[in-house]
């Protein structure tokens, strides 16, 4: 059996063409749409990340700058930028990337940015409103995981979902969204024991780790649906998901990497950013 390949790009196109249509009217009323991503680290994957959303913004017709405030910014200086970005009515979205300088916690910068600009949900009061099933923006990947399980009619009502990982950007908002979809949810971390007999149970297995081809064979039911949001960089300059490809003879779908949850987050991310406070709180 290979498992079907449950492909972003297309999902991704549309809907950056909906994104160039209300990016188009804001510039036509005068007030084009702007993203500021603010940085403060050279992880390779975040680096990468932030040229694709800037490449992509330019594209859509969304104006996108990046504050690069160096590895040595400390919490200070980040919260600073944060709220200046924040309080300045001519940007629409602010987005921190992660991972942040040593020392320094998401949480703890993260809710300088106001929620109506909180396009990647990063703000703790973001995460709270989720989890109260507030409207609030969801962090773009966790949101793509659940908008690609659409495009492909994978019913949630009921299934049990197995969440690997459980970061404030991925695992954590994405156990919400699969709650509100009526899935059985489980998370799992690094201090789960025997991480193979909890993901066995999963009708939705979800990979947010950061470890290549974590998720073997072994772990995954028969017939299972696997989303793989890793993106590890290989030693040859590729891409590697979470997911080892032999999955792909057990599973009855796999998202793949490049190609998946990534492109579709990209999108997610310009979407929040035209999409306008009132429709998002
Ligand atoms: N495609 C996309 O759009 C995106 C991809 N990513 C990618 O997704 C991956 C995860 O990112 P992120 O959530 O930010 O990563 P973090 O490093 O913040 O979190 C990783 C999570 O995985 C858990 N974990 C680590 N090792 C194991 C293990 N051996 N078994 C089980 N769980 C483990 C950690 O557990 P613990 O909490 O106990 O430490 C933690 O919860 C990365 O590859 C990243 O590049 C991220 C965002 C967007
Ligand atoms: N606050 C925050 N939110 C994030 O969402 C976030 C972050 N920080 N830090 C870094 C990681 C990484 N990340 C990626 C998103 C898309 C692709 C992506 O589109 N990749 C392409 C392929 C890339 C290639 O071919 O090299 C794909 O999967 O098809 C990759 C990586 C978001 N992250």
């Amino acid at each position: 059996m290979t498992a079907n390949r449950l492909g972003g790009a297309e999902l991704a196109a549309r809907l950056r063409a909906q994104v160039a249509e209300r990016a188009a009217a804001r510039r036509a009323e005068g007030r084009p749409a702007r993203l500021v991503i603010v940085t403060a680290t050279d992880d390779e994957a975040s680096a990468w990340y932030v040229r694709s959303i800037a490449s992509a913004a330019a594209k859509v017709g969304i104006d996108c700058d990046v504050a690069d405030l160096g590895t040595a910014a400390t919490a200070g200086d980040l919260t600073t930028q944060l709220a200046t970005l924040s309080a300045d009515p001519g940007v629409d979205g602010v987005m921190l990337q992660t991972p942040l300088p040593r020392g320094v916690a998401l949480a703890e910068v993260s809710g300088a940015i106001d929620p109506a600009k909180d396009v990647d949900g990063a703000n703790p009061l973001s995460l709270g409103r989720l989890a109260a099933g507030q409207p609030a923006y969801a962090p773009a990947t966790a949101a793509a995981v659940v908008a690609l399980l659409d495009e492909y009619a994978v019913d949630l009502t009921g299934v049990r979902a197995v969440v690997v990982g459980r970061s404030a950007v991925v695992g954590k908002p994405l156990a919400h969204l699969l709650l509100d979809r009526d899935a059985t949810v489980t998370m799992c971390h690094s201090r789960t024991r025997d991480l193979a007999a909890v993901t066995s149970t999963a009708d939705v297995l979800v990979a947010a780790v950061g470890r290549t081809h974590l998720v073997t064979p072994e772990h995954v039911r028969p017939g299972a649906v696997v989303v793989d949001v890793g993106t590890n960089p290989t030693p040859d300059g590729g891409l590697a998901g979470d997911v080892d490809p032999a999955v792909s003879e057990v599973a009855a779908a796999l998202t793949p990497v490049p190609g998946g949850v990534g492109p579709v987050t990209t999108a997610l991310l310009l979407w929040h950013t035209v999409a306008g406070v009132t429709s998002a709180l």
